[in-house]
């Protein structure tokens, strides 16, 4: 895969992985029919990257941030992280620095059974994010949860090295075999 500089919304030049080329998700239905796994949760787009894929990796945590925060600040090899927040809108799981981490160590995407914030400055980003919504209110950063454990929302259970693809129509999973 090549790899192009890019300027983050901080000022800093890094590298970034050129997106993957990304199959629409109905053409994907058409593809696969049944086999495929189709995520019944209607999310909202906030990054600046509308279709996006990768393997995933995972979160599982309430209203805590912190393991999301230090999974993102290591090489994320173009993966799409999953975080079940448990549908929490009460507070936001990612905000514009947590986000551009994500784009300085070349994850793909985020999808977020939660809420962000800091919304407008992540429509800047070179990055796929999709969650339910906005608060302003921030999460703890105790770091209580699970990484890469299996977690289901919206009728599919993700599990780390299935690979995602997402874009305005939905989020899918392919076939394992
Ligand atoms: O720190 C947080 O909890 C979220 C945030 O504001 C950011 O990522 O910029």
């Amino acid at each position: 895969m090549s790899r192009l500089p890019t300027t983050t919304t901080k000022g800093s030049t890094v590298t970034q992985r050129t997106p993957r080329t990304s199959q629409p998700t109905a053409d994907l239905v058409d593809e696969y029919g049944d086999r495929l796994r189709v995520c019944d949760t209607q999310f909202r787009q906030f990054g600046g990257h509308r279709a996006f894929s990768g393997a995933v990796r995972t979160v599982s945590c309430h209203e805590d941030n912190g393991l999301l925060r230090e999974l993102l600040r290591t090489p994320g090899d173009g993966a799409v992280l999953v975080v079940n927040g448990g549908g929490s809108l009460h507070t936001a799981l990612t905000g514009d620095l947590i986000a551009a981490s994500a784009v300085e160590n070349g994850w793909a995407g985020l999808v977020i059974n939660g809420a962000v914030r800091d919304s407008a400055a992540l429509a800047e980003l070179p990055l796929g994010i999709k969650a339910l919504g906005t608060n302003p209110r921030k999460s703890s950063k105790d770091g209580r949860g699970a990484v890469d454990v299996p977690v289901g929302f919206g009728g599919v259970t993700f599990t780390p090295g299935d690979v995602l693809h997402a874009d305005d129509d939905g989020v899918v999973l392919l076939p394992r075999d």
